[in-house]
């Protein structure tokens, strides 16, 4: 399954993000993250190998793989909804926005109303299932790289239960997570990945 087209797709991404500031669908702002980041994901899978032993077919753990390019790039993105907007950009579906009664001068305003925060719970929840979707392949990958790759999904993930803690600032407040819970993820997903599935 090795390709050159990640590649040359990471390429298109880059040139993408020149002139395009705004995402009218999902559809479109999926395109953009496969681009930016799933391509990242189909990249590495050849570096890190599959598990000689594992049962699952190469599609599978690509198709995780690319989940966890997805999961990030949507998670960096909620993260930067404030920092994007100072800059004129906006990635996120404006059809969403406004089905949830958002406008674009919503977000550049920034104020955390309860339509933002229920619009954003959503959005949330969208990220995590990709991270779900990873998370079934990590398993398959070659033994060496389960473990750095569960850490890296589990403190990516971590972002998001800091939007929450944040009550969905993500307009002026940066959501991180802390060193004490960054280290501990380490031991933790040493031990999940020495577990068999
Ligand atoms: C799960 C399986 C089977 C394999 C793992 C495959 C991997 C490693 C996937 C991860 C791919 C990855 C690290 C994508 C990068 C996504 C990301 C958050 C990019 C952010 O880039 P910028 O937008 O430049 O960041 P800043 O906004 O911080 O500058």
């Amino acid at each position: 399954l090795f390709s050159l087209q990640p590649f040359r797709d990471m390429i298109e991404g880059m040139r993408l993000d020149l002139w395009k500031s705004r995402y009218r669908t999902f559809d479109e702002l999926y395109l953009y993250c496969y681009y930016v980041a799933g391509t990242v994901g189909l990249m590495t899978v050849p570096v890190m190998g599959i598990a000689p032993d594992s049962k699952a077919s190469a599609e599978s753990v690509y198709n995780a793989a690319l989940a966890l390019g997805i999961a990030n790039q949507l998670t960096n993105i909620l993260r930067d909804v404030g920092e994007d907007s100072r800059r004129g950009r906006i990635y996120l579906p404006l059809d969403e926005l406004a089905q949830a009664g958002l406008t674009e001068e919503d977000i550049f305003r920034g104020k955390v109303t309860d339509k933002w925060r229920r619009f954003m719970k959503g959005q949330i929840q969208r990220a995590r299932l990709f991270f779900d979707e990873a998370e079934k392949g990590v398993m398959h990958l070659d033994s060496a790289s389960r473990w750095p790759v569960l850490a890296s999904l589990w403190l990516y993930r971590q972002i998001l239960d800091a939007i929450e803690a944040n009550d969905y600032n993500n307009f002026t407040k940066r959501a991180y997570v802390g060193k004490a819970k960054k280290f501990l993820s380490l031991p933790a997903a040493y031990a999940r990945a020495a577990l068999s599935p």
